[in-house]
């Protein structure tokens, strides 16, 4: 069963054309990546998908429905969370009221916000204890993780992320990777972008390098890792560990 499917998929900015027809596909409990040197058409690629780029060409299916061109929050609404490169909270608002916009769609039914909101808690016992700080004093990964409970707030079927690692230490790369394994256990489809290769190989189930707009290799993670041209481009030319 496929819970994403993108097929030929094609986005521009002006007169240039960014992605030149791409496939993809998630299923729901698997980790699927996206690697790509800078300017390769990744953040461009979750942008479309969560309805933030307009489609110049291509079907884009979730979990049945055909979502291509429908505007941002009814795809949330479907069902497609996304997890923005640099976090993008609202700094001056405390934690909580950060999860609180992440659950705008069912901001009606406050008992249920509020049972999903201790459920994030549960989650990330951290973001309890720093629940009335405000977002931008956090440090990055605890900024992550406001990041990532505030788009799961909607329980989506598919957590789209940008970038997670970016500017976070090794062992707070970890405890959020972690996190995300524990989201595909339990049946959640994911498609992670990434610089860091390596990490993310490990975690994947499968992956797609995306060049210059164009995928250029896919497969399973551990055969990828195991690829010459992956390890030459991405894995700083050593095999991975
Ligand atoms: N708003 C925009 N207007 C014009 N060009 C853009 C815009 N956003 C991205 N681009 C261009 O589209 C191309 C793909 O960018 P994108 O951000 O998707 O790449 P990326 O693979 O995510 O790169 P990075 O790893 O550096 O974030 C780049 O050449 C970029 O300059």
């Amino acid at each position: 069963m496929t819970l994403l499917t993108v097929e030929g998929l094609r986005v521009g900015y002006g007169k240039v054309e960014v992605l030149h027809g791409i496939d993809v596909t998630v299923a729901p409990g698997e980790i699927v990546a996206l690697l790509g040197s800078n300017g390769a058409g990744k953040t461009t690629t979750l942008r479309a998908l969560s309805g933030l780029e307009p489609l110049r060409g291509g079907l884009i299916t979730l979990d049945g429905a055909a979502i291509g061109g429908m505007p941002a929050h009814k795809i949330a609404a479907l069902g497609l969370a996304h997890v923005p490169e640099r976090r993008r909270l609202f700094a001056p608002l405390t934690v909580e009221e950060n999860l609180k916009l992440g659950g705008y769609l069912i901001r009606s039914q406050q008992a249920e916000l509020k049972r999903r909101i201790e459920s994030m808690y549960a989650l990330f016992p951290r973001l309890l204890e720093r629940r009335l700080q405000l977002a931008g004093t956090l440090s990055g990964g605890e900024q992550q993780m406001v990041a990532i409970a505030r788009a799961l707030i909607l329980q989506p079927k598919l957590l789209v992320l940008d970038e997670p690692s970016m500017g976070l230490a090794p062992l707070v790369v970890r405890s959020i990777f972690a996190i995300i394994k524990r989201l595909r256990d339990q049946g959640m489809g994911i498609l992670l972008v990434e610089q860091n290769a390596r990490q993310t190989l490990k975690i994947a189930d499968r992956a797609y390098v995306l060049e210059n707009g164009t995928i250029m290799l896919e497969g399973d993670a551990a055969t990828l890792a195991q690829d010459r041209r992956v390890q030459a481009a991405y894995l700083g030319g050593a095999a991975a560990a």
